[in-house]
């Protein structure tokens, strides 16, 4: 018997629950597109609609009336926490044979692909999985390598180039024959270079993790073969989010047509709403759910349209905003559950004023028992916008979590351990073999590091293999002194290596690393306070990897149906099981449970604060959509482009969607962006909310003195709050008005043409090659030579004269 599809003995008899429990919450659409059965199944629905309730379900009806073994399904769903949310209603419903599903990110599933197929691509299963930093620093060195000028062409440059590449499945070969530029040329060399070093390395980038599959699959029909036998049902939630490669890999996992073995297509059942779609920097496209029906024949469509989230004035707002945008398949989505609250508005002097809004109304909203801080989720465009919020939230003393920003897996120290901890794992990991080279300084200089590299070049060696080589004393043109430090370090990661081996769990080895490289040690006799939280953070990461080795043990001990018997998974609480969960942790993976209370915090957990991409699929209570500015929200970049426009709208979308009862949406006069106050004017989105849905509580003073604003003699920071200086409208006469405010006239600052001179106090001289808007929303994309090609709004206070 294969023991891959094998339960095991101490299983418990599987709970069946019965087709009416499984179907009875559930509306007839969605009835039909869980029971539906045989062709591919597409499920096209607004927000809310329960999209990724069915696909629950349906995994849960398959299991439980149509007698599919969990080992023949595979879901894929967009982070690792709504993964394990998945699996865990699954389980809820049909107990614990829910483990041995597949259920996870394209990464993740591809990671476990490759793991086990590694041999077939030259590879050892050991590999290590470079995230965007390390693929910054490899095109670094290899743009280096081959005399290209960063100055010409930035490594960050290159390597959007190449993901964008490899996300439409171009391999350097046809890279090289389809460039048609130098730039195009330039990025094909590279792209050979880094590829094959990367291979050397015996490590895939994230956009290889998919592309690699997928010529995995494509190339070797038997381990197709073998997919296709085991995976019957594929299941993908936010289809829309979907590029050509993540495309491409779900056709050749289910399969268009029956094979030469005569294996049938697996059962495909993806959901998504094309109003959602917001990675298109990603390559997601559109087309993959346009297209649904033309590239899987006999596909079924089914559409959702009750909405089960909000209330009709939330959905009615989000109408409003999405409906603009051209090009788009109508849906009206409705519900039952009545109009609701009105939207909140809110106009604030500044962005720590909008802060202390927000901040005000949630407390009121938990005092009145309204809402728990739980229950709350604050939204902004980009994560620089959580600084004012946190540091309002923290003075009151509002219990909160911020997601995402800098992560804790990019800051230095941590990096450095990962980087100990990837080359013990596998030593031809280059890139951090040389990140670890000298730190802490042991000596190996520069030099010393290009003689080894270019010894490695020359004897077609890898790195590590270099160092060796160094220590025999076969590397020309090394000094002694250098010599002797590499051979130091080279006993040194021997020596750690057999702590590894011999079976010590990840923590014992971080330990170990930070004492015997006297990593710790030097930043506890520094003076230097930052330090001081870097042995902090380095704690944090030794807990976290107890913790890991913790929650693995149960999970053997609970699950050890698949984990153990599935050689595309390493072992539990291992070196690697660890590696990969640090570089395929997401930001989404830290969002707070709704019912998940902090320790302390009376029960009623946390505010969240994310932005609005991070809060893709989920939903709360309470939603502050905070910054809907024009040149914020939408961002500065989309302004005068019609498609990042459109995405921008539907990001919009996104985030009015999330809210189940209570909408807020605010936005600043002034915001102290890069250090610079900046006045913007209201988002167009706000514009487009219907007027009778939202009670302003406060709009933009109409004072003619407002034109001064923001300059020495304005009242932004210094005056009292508007209530003496501006009044505040009632919200029965707010509604005849927009939030915009005749002020903008006079505030106007700067008059552009094309082909204008300018002079910014930070850019320096420009010359304008293209205007946008008009009065408030007047932009200009100026060419500032060195400086590059910016787009600046033309309001408020711009340092820029035109000349
Ligand atoms: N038939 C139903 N009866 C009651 N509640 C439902 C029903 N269908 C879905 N829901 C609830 O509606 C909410 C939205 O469902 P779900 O998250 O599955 O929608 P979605 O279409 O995936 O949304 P999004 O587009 O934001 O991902 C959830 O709270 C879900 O439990
Ligand atoms: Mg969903």
């Amino acid at each position: 018997m294969d023991t891959l599809f094998d339960l095991p003995a101490n299983q418990p008899a599987p709970a069946r629950p019965g087709a009416d429990d499984l179907l009875e919450d559930l509306n007839p659409a969605q009835r039909e597109a869980v029971t539906h059965a045989g062709g591919p199944l597409l499920v096209v629905a607004g927000a809310g609609s329960g999209k990724t309730r069915v696909l629950t379900r349906r995994i849960a009806y398959l299991l439980g009336q149509r007698h599919v073994h969990p080992g023949e399904i595979m879901a894929i769903t967009f982070t690792n926490k709504a993964a394990a949310e998945m699996r865990e209603r699954v389980s809820s419903l049909v107990g614990r044979r829910a483990n041995a599903m597949w259920v996870s990110t394209f990464h993740s599933m591809c990671v476990r692909i490759l793991r086990r197929e590694a041999k077939t691509l030259d590879m050892s299963s050991n590999f290590s999985i470079y995230d965007s930093d390390d693929t910054k620093r490899l095109i670094t060195l290899v743009a280096r390598d081959l005399d290209i000028d960063p100055k010409k062409y930035a490594a960050r440059t290159l390597a959007v180039h190449i993901s964008n590449l490899k996300n439409e499945l171009a391999d350097p070969e046809t890279a090289a024959s389809n460039a048609g530029n130098d730039l195009e040329r330039r990025v094909a060399e590279v792209y050979a270079e880094y590829q094959r070093r990367l291979e050397a390395a015996n490590a895939f980038d994230f956009d290889d993790l998919i592309m690699r599959t997928v010529s995995l699959l494509q190339v070797f029909p038997a381990v197709a073969e073998y997919y296709r036998r085991r995976f019957r049902h594929i299941l993908v939630d936010e289809y829309q989010d979907t590029n050509h490669a993540q495309y491409t890999l779900v056709r050749e996992l289910a399969g268009t047509e029956a094979t030469d073995t005569g294996i049938d297509p697996a059962e495909l059942c993806v959901v998504g709403d094309a109003d959602q779609s917001i990675y298109a920097f990603r390559g997601a496209t559109l087309r993959n759910i346009e297209e649904f029906e033309r590239d899987f024949p006999n596909a079924h469509t089914i559409l959702l349209e009750q909405n089960y989230r909000s209330t009709q004035t939330i959905l009615s707002a989000a109408n409003a905003v999405i409906e603009r945008n051209p090009n788009r398949r109508a849906k009206r989505l409705w519900t039952d559950s009545g109009d609701g609250e009105k939207i909140v508005g809110y106009v604030s002097d500044n962005d720590h004023d909008e802060a202390a809004f927000v901040a005000g109304e949630i407390d009121a909203l938990a005092e009145q028992g309204a809402a728990d801080y739980s229950d709350v989720a604050v939204f902004y465009r980009t994560n620089n916008q959580s600084r004012v919020f946190e540091e309002i939230f923290i003075r009151l003393g509002l219990p909160y979590k911020v997601v995402g920003g800098v992560r804790f897996y990019e800051r230095r120290e941590v990096r450095d351990m990962i980087a100990y901890l990837r080359v013990l794992a596998n030593p031809e990991d280059t890139v951090s073999l040389r990140r670890i080279l000298n730190v802490p300084k042991r000596g190996i200089g520069d030099r010393a590091e290009a003689v080894v590299a270019t010894h490695a070049e020359r004897e077609r060696i890898s790195f590590w293999a270099a160092l060796r080589d160094a220590v025999d004393g076969k590397v020309a043109l090394l000094n002694p002194r250098s010599a002797k430090a590499i051979t130091g370090f080279v006993t040194l990661l021997d020596d750690l290596r057999e702590t590894t081996s011999s079976g010590a769990e990840v923590h014992d080895v971080l330990e170990a690393v930070l004492e015997r490289t006297g990593y710790r040690a030097e930043l506890e006799e520094s003076d230097d306070p930052q330090d001081a939280s870097r042995v902090e953070n380095l704690t944090e990461l030794v807990t976290v990897a107890r913790e890991f080795a913790e929650f693995t043990a149960e999970v053997i001990q609970d699950e050890n149906a698949e984990l153990v018997v599935d050689d595309g998974v390493p072992a539990p609480g291992s070196l690697p099981a660890f590696l990969e969960r640090v570089s395929l942790v997401a930001d989404a993976d830290s969002i707070p449970s709704p019912d998940g209370g902090e320790e302390g915090d009376g029960g009623a957990g946390v505010v969240t604060l994310m932005t609005v991409h991070t809060a893709k699929g989920l939903e709360y209570p309470v939603v502050f959509c905070t910054g809907w500015e024009d040149g914020v929200f939408p961002h500065l970049r989309a302004l005068g482009d019609p498609a990042e426009l459109a995405e921008e709208r539907r990001l919009a979308y996104v985030a009015i969607t999330r809210a189940r009862q209570r909408l807020y949406v605010s936005r600043a006069l002034v915001r102290s962006a890069w250090g610079q106050p900046q006045m913007n004017p209201a988002s167009r989105f706000l514009d487009e909310l219907p007027p009778d849905l939202v009670d302003w509580r406060r709009l933009e003073p109409s004072s003619p003195g407002f034109g001064n604003f923001g300059s020495s003699s304005g009242g932004a920071s210094s005056g009292p709050r508007a209530a003496t200086t501006w009044g505040r409208r009632s919200s029965s006469s707010a509604s005849s008005g927009s939030p915009f405010g005749k002020a903008w006239k006079d505030t106007v600052a700067l008059k552009l043409d094309v082909g204008d001179r300018v002079s910014h106090d930070k850019y320096g001289l420009g010359t304008v090659i293209s205007c946008d808007g008009v009065g408030p929303r007047a932009t200009a994309t100026i060419d500032f030579g060195a400086s590059g090609k910016v787009r600046l709004m033309l309001i408020g206070s711009v340092p820029m004269v035109k000349l």
